[in-house]
């Protein structure tokens, strides 16, 4: 299992300090969303020409124009993007086809999604290299949140896939063996005391 770390941060300074101390621990490097909207494309070239052997992950959800914001991101230094699985077949075809042409990948974010399981193999017959099951920041504010619901849909849909919402060293071991093919932790490592420790012990906890 591939270990992913969500660098949530405002700036491409913060971004760049944060992914060199957790790079030696990580396989790829996500550019959150909020961090893509702030600092533009421009994130995703830095971050790639400090780490070329990472995979860089730009968090775009692309929810239109699938073709267009894949290409430009891909582009700027991206390996993988994502696209919203509540986009229509098209934007997701369309990400896919600027992929094949970069020879890169588009990761389905089923974020939202209440069927994943139907969601995430339709989108993976679309093309996609592999589904996130994904519940966000705010679902995972609200009381009753249980991880347990992301990892049995990845088990269910048997299509590749990450799990994001919640994972940290309590919960990784069983998302490891939910035969999830990539972790994703953000704040278990960006609001860690010590940032490299945190990617660090969560490596080591990948058996
Ligand atoms: O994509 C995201 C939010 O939309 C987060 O980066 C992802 O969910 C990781 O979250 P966490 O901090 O819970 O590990």
């Amino acid at each position: 299992m591939k270990l992913q770390v969500a660098i949530d941060v405002l700036s491409t300074e913060a971004a760049l300090e944060l992914a060199g101390k957790v790079a030696e621990y990580v396989d790829i490097i996500e550019l959150g969303t909020p961090l893509v909207k702030s600092e533009g494309l421009a994130a995703i070239t830095a971050v790639k020409e400090a780490h070329p052997d990472k995979i860089v992950f730009a968090d775009l959800k692309t929810m239109d124009a699938g073709e267009l914001e894949a290409d430009i991101a891909f582009k700027a230094g991206a390996d993988l993007v994502t696209v919203l699985g509540a986009a229509d077949d098209s934007t997701i075809a369309g990400a896919v086809k600027a992929a094949k042409e970069h020879n890169k990948g588009v990761v389905v974010d089923l974020i939202g999604i209440e069927d994943k399981v139907t969601r995430a193999k339709e989108v993976r017959a679309l093309g996609a290299k592999f589904v996130e099951m994904h519940a966000g920041l705010d679902e995972q504010a609200k009381p009753g949140y249980d991880l347990s619901v992301l990892l049995n849909a990845g088990e269910e849909a048997r299509v590749p896939f990450s799990v994001a919402g919640g994972v940290n060293l309590s919960t990784i071991a069983a998302v490891q063996r939910s035969g999830a093919d990539v972790a994703v932790a953000g704040g278990a490592i960006y609001g860690a005391d010590d940032p490299a420790v945190a990617a660090k012990e969560l490596r080591a906890a990948i058996i």
